[in-house]
């Protein structure tokens, strides 16, 4: 048996955590084969109710789950923590602007990301799931100086995920026929998701397809599945996110499918003209616990517009928090 790897979940009474932490310690995250300490993360006034969820954790005898820590403290549920799962945000409140929001979510991810720099593993594989995420990923990555930027990645795996469906359904497939799935930008409305490398069967999936369904039907429904879930569902998606970040996650330590790749919002190099440091969602493939976005993906003018509206918002989500950044 392998020596457990903590990992830190933060926001872990919550919603999305009810389904994540369950999935982490039955294996799916890292594999059946790989013990897990759950470290978990939450605001004073939820513990009682975050010792609940421990309790049922408990209840459920998983052989893989190695132990479990509470606390409402960073730098204790971060410590040593080798995966970190930034899945507590603050909720946009009645009359909120996304400027509060982004304000009220840069105080709680500058504080994480520092204590990340402090206690974390030096590799600690971050992933972002609160909202804003990517600019929640940015702050966190800039408040930890001492560890290199790539730790940082934000979710965009849920989007992916809805546009394999979508195509699947459209195409009369399953989300098996299809690989080279694309997202490109923001996990927001401006988000892009982009078919003109898609294989369906090995068939280029816009050869299958309607110019007119992809504008005017795909793309507007997984930019706006998320609100159509709240509309749906009186709450936002909780467990297709978790899902999302087990697979995220998953594949990030353990290698995207030989011949595919994924969509993870990552820090920008500067690939394909998108502004370097913004954490952007990219094509990536994963080995050996390490990601890499995949080049030399030809853009027509279409792509490099929507390309260009998405860093534009993250831009400007950078600049409204410029004066939180260190
Ligand atoms: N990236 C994505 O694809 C995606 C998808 C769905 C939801 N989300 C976002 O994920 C976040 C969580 O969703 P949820 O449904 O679980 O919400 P939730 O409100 O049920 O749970 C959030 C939890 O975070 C906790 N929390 C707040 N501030 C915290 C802090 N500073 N430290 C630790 N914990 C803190 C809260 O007490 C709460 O228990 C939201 O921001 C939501 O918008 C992102
Ligand atoms: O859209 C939202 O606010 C919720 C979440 O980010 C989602 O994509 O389901």
């Amino acid at each position: 048996m392998k020596a457990p790897v903590r990992v830190a979940v933060t926001g872990a009474a919550g919603q999305i955590s009810y389904s994540l932490l369950f999935r982490i310690a039955s294996g799916e995250m890292l594999g059946k084969d790989q013990p897990v300490i759950l470290q978990l993360l939450e605001i004073t006034p939820a513990l009682e109710a975050l010792n609940g969820v421990a309790m049922e954790l408990e209840d459920c005898a998983f052989p893989l789950l190695a132990g479990i820590v509470q606390s409402d403290d960073p730098n204790v549920a971060f410590k040593d923590a080798e995966y970190a799962l930034l899945v507590g945000a603050r909720p946009r409140g009645p009359g909120m602007e996304r400027k509060d929001l982004l304000e009220a979510n840069a105080a709680i991810f500058s504080a994480q990301g520092k204590a990340l720099n402090d206690v974390a593993a030096r590799s600690v594989k971050v992933l972002v799931v609160g909202n804003p995420a990517n600019t929640n990923a940015l702050i966190a990555q800039r408040n930890a100086p001492d560890l290199d930027p790539r730790n940082f990645t934000a979710m965009t795996r849920l989007d992916h995920n809805r546009a394999l469906s979508q195509l699947a359904g459209k195409t009369e497939s399953t989300v098996n026929d299809i690989t080279h799935m694309t997202i490109w930008g923001n996990h927001s409305s401006t988000q892009y998701p982009d078919l003109h490398k898609t294989q369906v069967k090995g068939a280029d999936a816009m050869g299958l397809i309607e110019q007119d369904w992809f504008e005017n039907d795909f793309i507007p429904t997984v930019q706006q599945r998320g609100a159509a879930i709240i509309k749906a569902r009186g709450a936002s998606s909780a467990a297709s996110a978790a899902n999302a970040a087990i697979d995220h996650m998953r594949d990030w330590a353990l290698g995207t499918a030989e011949g595919d790749w994924t969509s993870m919002a990552v820090y920008s190099d500067g690939s394909y003209g998108i502004q370097e440091g913004l954490i952007y969602s990219f094509p990536c493939t994963c080995k050996d616990g390490d990601w890499q976005i995949v080049q030399g993906v030809e853009l027509n003018e279409f792509s490099r517009a929507k390309m260009a509206a998405t860093e534009q918002e993250l831009a400007e989500e950078r600049d409204a928090v410029a004066h939180l950044l260190p």
